[in-house]
């Protein structure tokens, strides 16, 4: 026998059973490969019903191979008589009944039967050997008690000193750790990886304890339900992504940073937590059970959350804003309601707290009338923005007084210049919001009222509104696109094309003039949003119904000023004139009107 000769080895082994009276046979592993090398402690794994006492009861020569061999020592088991392979080979099974009067000490002392022939006397230095076995598995203090009146931890410290008595090369065990408790788990684990070491033994050892066999294993077996054995450290079956394949459940998965079970959150989503010591994990697993994936990595979909903890409790940022928790517990019932939250939001935003986004519309309320919502208790003169939208009579009524007041019988003119007004009004909070405040406003329909006004821009009040913090800034011209336009003007395209024929070309033409004086306006009075207020500009400019619409031209640093491909029929008041973007100014004009333009903000500069 040459040194890689030692251990135990299985060749192409097939293991099953005979079933219906001997006619058939249940094959339940294939083809399995492997070696369990002396000195190390190999971990069988694997979910329920793949095969585990299958093959330590093949390995172990309780039922013969269907196929393949199981080598010991170089030699193939089967080749093996029965009391030589007591000598090498011993094995524990799950066994609770045991005879009620032997003590520990004879029971330990079992193992010496290899050795002792018939009669079963032990001889002083089989004794030796007993006592030697108990004191490795520190039961020496146990050795006169009944093994009937022992916990399930020290019977399974007994039965694996018995094991030992038999001084074998390798031992298996099936589930030892079943009954036992965490402590009791750890240490048995434990006990068996320093005896493997301390007595360069094979030790195979099947458990359902998965995290244990992770942190102890010095080499994982893994039964997969294909009945596949895949063998490696654990390191790598967990980095192949093997244990994640084979063990993830609906409800579970396996964290390789952490090498723990973690619970689905499912839909409360990805939380990136950061504490100090024990409590990024204890707050992690504390989030996992509200529904939360905690994630390791920084992660663009993930929330943050940082922690502190103190001798007041727990203090949380996130979403911008600090939360004081005396408890953990309190810490994860707030979480869940943030995660109820979350869930209802869009794509890419996180739902900003209320308050902030109360501040955010009142500070951007004093850029200008455009600009201007109030937010405040609703009352019966006002009309959800929802009616005005989508109620043609409601619609007609304001397109009439809006024809009355610019004194013109031409409906079409009065639509036109209403609804660049309402586009104004619609794009103007929620773009200075974003860009002042990093929030996105949702004008909500149903929220957002208005009333009638004989001048200026359409008054707007909310009793609140819902926010949103965008996440990944380069869909932030997306998301602004889908709230104003999409969810907004695009229905009140519709209702308005119901009452008076306007081409689309106008309509869309009307929304980017509006959307181009917004940010002329943030430019002037908010001269440090100027910058991102153009960008974000051009890139709306290049979405959706916006595209062709026009061009948003800077002649000058800080002068965005847009040019349009169509007229919004302004000229057609009897007051009226061509705004300054309109298509139908020719280049000779337009220069001049650049020019002067020019020269008045660098007067101003
Ligand atoms: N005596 C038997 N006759 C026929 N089939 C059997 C017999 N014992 C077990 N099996 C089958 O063999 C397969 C493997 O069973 P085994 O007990 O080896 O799995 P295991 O991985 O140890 O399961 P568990 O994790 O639930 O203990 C199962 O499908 C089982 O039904």
């Amino acid at each position: 026998m040459t040194m890689n000769d030692r251990g135990l080895r299985l060749d192409a082994l097939c293991a099953g059973y005979t079933v219906r009276r001997g006619r058939a046979v249940r094959r339940v592993l294939e083809g399995l490969d492997a070696v369990a090398a002396p000195g190390e402690l190999t971990v069988l794994i694997g979910p329920n019903g793949t095969g585990k006492s299958t093959l330590l009861r093949t390995m172990a020569g309780l039922q013969p191979a269907l196929d393949g061999r199981v080598v010991i020592d170089g030699v193939a088991v089967e080749t093996v008589p029965p009391p030589e392979l007591a000598r090498r080979l011993a094995v524990v099974l799950t066994e609770r009944d045991l005879p009620a009067l032997l003590t520990a000490r004879e029971l330990a002392g079992l193992g010496r039967h290899p050795y002792t022939g018939f009669t079963g006397r032990l001889s002083a230095a089989d004794a030796d050997i007993v006592s030697w076995a108990l004191d490795a598995v520190h039961a020496t203090h146990l050795a006169e008690r009944a093994v009937t009146e022992l916990s399930d931890g020290e019977r399974q410290r007994v039965l694996v000193a018995r094991a030992l008595a038999q001084e074998p090369s390798a031992i298996l065990l099936d589930e030892p750790t079943a009954f036992l408790d965490v402590t009791s788990r750890v240490a048995l684990m434990g006990l068996l990886r320093r005896l493997a070491r301390e007595k360069e033994l094979a030790v195979v050892v099947s458990t359902h304890d998965l995290e244990l066999a992770v942190r102890v294993a010095d080499r994982l077996w893994l039964l997969s339900t294909g009945g596949r054995l895949l063998t490696g450290t654990p390191e790598e079956l967990t980095a192949s992504g093997a244990i994640g394949t084979t063990f993830d459940g609906d409800e579970l998965s396996f964290d390789p940073a952490s090498g723990v079970f973690v619970l689905h959150g499912g839909d409360g989503g990805k939380v990136r937590v950061s504490a100090d010591d024990v409590h990024r994990p204890l707050v992690e697993r504390a989030l996992s059970r509200e529904g939360w994936t905690p994630g390791a990595a920084r992660d663009a979909d993930a929330v943050e959350l940082a922690v502190r903890h103190g001798p007041g409790g727990y203090a949380a940022a996130f979403d911008g804003g600090t939360t004081a928790f005396a408890t953990l517990p309190e810490l994860a019932a707030w979480s869940r309601a943030t995660a109820e939250r979350l869930r209802d939001a869009p794509p890419g935003l996180l739902p900003a707290d209320a308050a902030a986004v109360a501040g955010a519309v009142t500070d951007i309320s004093t850029v200008g009338a455009y600009f201007e919502l109030d937010i405040g208790p609703v009352e019966a003169e006002w009309r959800p923005l929802t009616d005005l939208f989508s109620d043609p009579s409601v619609l007609r009524a304001r397109i009439d007084a809006t024809a009355d007041s610019l004194g013109t019988d031409e409906t079409r003119v009065a639509a036109s210049i209403l609804f660049q007004g309402i586009a104004a009004r619609v794009w103007s909070p929620p773009l200075g919001a974003l860009l002042a405040h990093g929030l996105l406003v949702e004008l909500d329909p149903d929220r957002v009222h208005w009333r009638a006004a004989s001048r200026g821009p359409l008054p707007l009040r909310a009793d609140g509104l819902p926010g949103w913090h965008v996440r990944d800034p380069a869909r932030a011209a997306a998301t602004v696109y889908d709230t104003v336009v999409a969810r907004l003007l695009e229905p009140l395209t519709d209702t308005i094309q119901g009452i008076v024929k306007l081409a689309p070309g106008l309509l869309w033409g009307n929304v980017a003039s509006a959307l181009a004086g917004t940010v002329r306006a943030l430019v002037r009075v908010r001269p440090e949003l100027g910058e991102a207020a153009v960008t974000l500009g051009r890139e709306l400019l290049d979405l959706g119904l916006l595209r062709d619409t026009g061009q948003l031209a800077e002649p000058a640093p800080g002068l965005p000023l847009f040019v349009r491909r169509s007229c919004c029929l302004y000229y057609r008041l009897p007051s009226g004139g061509k705004c300054g973007d309109c298509a139908l100014i020719d280049p000779d004009t337009r220069r001049d009107q650049w020019a002067r333009a020019v020269r008045e903000t660098q007067g101003a500069q």
